[in-house]
């Protein structure tokens, strides 16, 4: 087989050094995060008080926990869906199948969780266990990521994603050489995506929720909030599964260790650190302040919601009414670009929706820490570097489309603003 064409895709975090760097700094914030937010003093930017005992970071009871969830939700994911989805044409022209059964996963687990609950299962014992299960989620993350890698040195050149395919070992293992990875129709980056981490989180939110009611005799209204507004974001992605076929994680990025790591350790455990504070710094919260972080929460769904609806409902059938009637910039490749609606605010107006609930999430949590707005700055951060790297692909892709959208629609997330 002819040598894989190397990608000339410029180098992204850092190249090779940015990439191993965050390989050791990604796992190593974590436990910080994590100490932290268990801490009296919860200092975000100072050294946790006391580094954990080796001993502390590992059990291999947690690692069954870890693998136990795996395959639950495996197992969750190969039941019949009520939908196959075909995802965008690849380079070959081929069409991949995805099942769409995300929500109907939630909705099992949510059941079986039911009857465990029902039948005495110490669900609040997994907010004593953050450490070691996020330790061994970490070392689930990085087999996957070497089984991965190995895995693609057998694929076909045109199964590699143009960007993690530089040459360099360390920088591909972390950005991921192979595009679609799959075990016959299994499709790993698909399912890990969304089911274990995202059900996870909202897993370890609840059983923080429990050892609260525990602790107290009920849970906070602000352990209320943070749970239900997150609990409706997993749900909502879930609803709204096949949108994940047009982001680009799907459509461009291949599945490495940035995207396993991502979605097996870093959602999970530092996307539930608000209720993770709450639990050991409850806050007081008024019911009119709770009403106002309802109202911020409703309006940055409602923009998140709405953007990306209008625009996956744009890309799946443009002749849709709900979208027919929108001004659109054509391009040579035959895509519309939608230059008004939501789309003619701001060039990504679902990551304005999705930065105010970031907010909303925080806001119970007090203002006496900056820890609990971690998300929030982290959010932000990665999200300027996705547009970033979106407006350059779609540069790539479109290119006067492109250029002419940008002068119609100047503002990038907030209008008047950035
Ligand atoms: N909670 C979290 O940790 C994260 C949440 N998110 C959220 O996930 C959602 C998806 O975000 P993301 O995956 O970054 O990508 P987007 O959903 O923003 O999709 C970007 C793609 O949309 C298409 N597009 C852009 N502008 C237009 C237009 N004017 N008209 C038509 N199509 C357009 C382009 O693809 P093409 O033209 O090829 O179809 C572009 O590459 C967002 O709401 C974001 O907030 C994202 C990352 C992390
Ligand atoms: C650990 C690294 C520094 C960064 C890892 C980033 C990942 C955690 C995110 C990259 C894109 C994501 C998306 C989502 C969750 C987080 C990751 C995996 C969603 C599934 C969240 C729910 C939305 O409705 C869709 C998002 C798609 C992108």
């Amino acid at each position: 087989m002819a040598p894989p064409q190397r990608s000339r895709v410029p180098l992204e975090f850092g190249g090779p050094l940015g990439a191993a760097a965050l390989m050791l700094l990604l796992p190593a914030t974590l436990v910080h995060l994590l100490l932290a937010a268990r801490s009296a003093p919860a200092h975000l930017l100072a050294p946790p008080p006391a580094l954990p005992a080796p001993g502390a970071l590992w059990s291999p009871w947690a690692l069954q926990l870890c693998l136990g969830w795996l395959g639950l939700q495996v197992a969750l994911y190969l039941l019949p869906a009520r939908k196959v989805a075909e995802g965008l044409q690849l380079k070959d022209k081929s069409r991949l199948l995805y099942p769409i059964n995300g929500f109907q996963a939630l909705v099992l687990t949510a059941l079986l969780l039911g009857l465990g609950l029902w039948a005495g299962l110490p669900l609040d014992a997994l907010a004593d266990m953050l450490l070691p299960l996020a330790f061994a989620a970490t070392l689930t993350a990085f087999v996957v990521s070497i089984l991965l890698f190995v895995k693609s040195l057998m694929a076909h050149p045109s199964a590699l994603a143009p960007g993690g395919n530089s040459g360099n070992p360390v920088y591909d293992f972390f950005l991921g050489r192979e595009l679609n990875p799959r075990i016959i129709s299994f499709d790993i980056k698909y399912f890990c995506e969304l089911r274990p981490g995202l059900l996870g989180w909202v897993l370890i939110n609840l059983a923080l929720l429990m050892q609260e009611a525990k602790l107290r005799g009920s849970p906070s209204l602000a352990m209320c909030l943070v749970n239900g507004f997150q609990l409706l974001y997993v749900g909502d992605a879930l609803w709204h599964e096949e949108a994940i076929l047009t982001t680009m994680d799907i459509m461009h990025d291949g599945f490495g260790f940035m995207l396993a790591f991502g979605n097996l350790v870093w959602v999970p455990f530092t996307y539930s650190l608000q209720a993770q504070f709450l639990l050991h710094h409850p806050q007081p919260l008024g019911l009119p302040l709770a009403a106002g972080i309802c109202l911020l929460n409703a309006v940055g769904y409602y923009i998140f919601r709405g953007a990306n609806s209008q625009k996956n409902t744009f890309r799946k059938n443009p002749s849709d009414p709900s979208v027919a009637g929108l001004e659109t910039i054509p391009t040579a490749t035959g895509q519309q670009l939608l230059v008004s609606g939501w789309w003619g605010v701001v060039r990504h107006p679902n990551y304005l929706g999705d930065i105010i609930m970031a907010l909303a999430w925080s806001l119970p949590c007090g203002v006496t820490h900056l820890l609990p707005y971690f998300y929030l700055l982290y959010f932000i951060a990665l999200l300027l570097h996705r547009e970033a790297r979106d407006e350059l692909q779609c540069l790539q892709k479109y290119g006067l489309a492109w250029q002419e959208y940008c002068q119609r629609v100047p503002y990038r997330i907030v209008p008047y603003v950035y």
